[in-house]
């Protein structure tokens, strides 16, 4: 899976690869739309779950140039067996989980641990995103921290935020942990952040050069669609 695609960028080392797991239904896709927009989605987005993977290119300006090529995945259970694909592919890893559908909780929290258990991704940042976070104000993240275990996970750099394509809370909050491990990658610093993982909390110590606005603006260059089949699909 090559990325020749992508204009802003002239060096590998300046595209941060970004893998976006979620169960189906948890706005992976809406994510990544307002990622490359800059924008709220619109309420009457209509839900296409997505098939195979759509590889996205994202430029964030945040005063230094932030060059995203994002894996958007199919959440379905059929579709998953793709995700291990593009573990070796990506520098960092995001996993939506829809705060509002508590019933989700339990599957979200096992396909999450399913995923930590693969060597290829050891070491990798996580960012977990609770989105829908419109749907209902006040959201504690710590309750949902709690339901899906995420004490437990102690061996790698997680981070919560709460967010919403609709309103677009935390979105700042997620381009400045891209800006963050794109300055690490650039310098070829250790893609470590050795910080506080509650959002709550969350004050990336960024460096100083980053000189970072607090709002962005996002220009996009065109996407290229890697379907990837399942076996039936290829039987028929
Ligand atoms: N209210 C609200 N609805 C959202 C939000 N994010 C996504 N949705 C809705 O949730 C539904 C699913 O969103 P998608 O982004 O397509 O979900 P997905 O994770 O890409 O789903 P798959 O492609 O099937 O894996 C859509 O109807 C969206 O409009 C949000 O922040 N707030
Ligand atoms: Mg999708």
């Amino acid at each position: 899976m090559g990325c020749g695609c992508y204009s802003h960028a002239s060096t590998e080392k300046d595209i941060l690869r970004v893998a976006v797991f979620g169960l189906e239904n948890s706005g992976k896709t809406s994510l990544v739309q307002c990622l490359k927009t800059s924008n709220k989605i619109s309420k009457t987005f209509k839900y296409i779950s997505t098939h195979g993977v759509i590889a996205v290119n994202v430029h964030l300006n945040m005063q230094t140039n932030i060059n995203l090529l994002i894996f958007d995945c199919g959440g379905c259970k059929h579709q998953r067996h793709i995700w291990p694909h593009l573990f070796n592919n990506s520098d960092l890893i995001l996993f939506t989980v829809d705060s509002i559908d508590l019933n989700c909780l339990n599957d979200a929290k096992q396909a999450l641990f399913d995923l930590l258990t693969d060597e290829n991704l050891i070491n990798k940042p996580l960012l977990i995103v609770f989105t829908k976070s419109d749907k209902r104000k006040n959201r504690n993240i710590n309750q949902l921290e709690q339901a899906l275990d995420l004490f437990m996970i102690q061996d790698r750099p997680i981070h919560t935020v709460l967010f919403s394509s609709i309103t677009l809370d935390g979105f700042t909050l997620i381009s400045t942990w891209f800006a963050y491990f794109s300055y690490c990658k650039l310098h070829g610093k250790e893609m470590k952040l050795s910080i506080n993982r509650h959002s709550s909390s969350i004050k990336y110590q960024l460096p100083k050069s980053l000189n970072l606005a607090t709002s962005s603006t996002m220009s996009s260059t065109k996407d290229i669609i890697i379907i990837v089949r399942t076996k039936e699909q290829q039987v028929n």
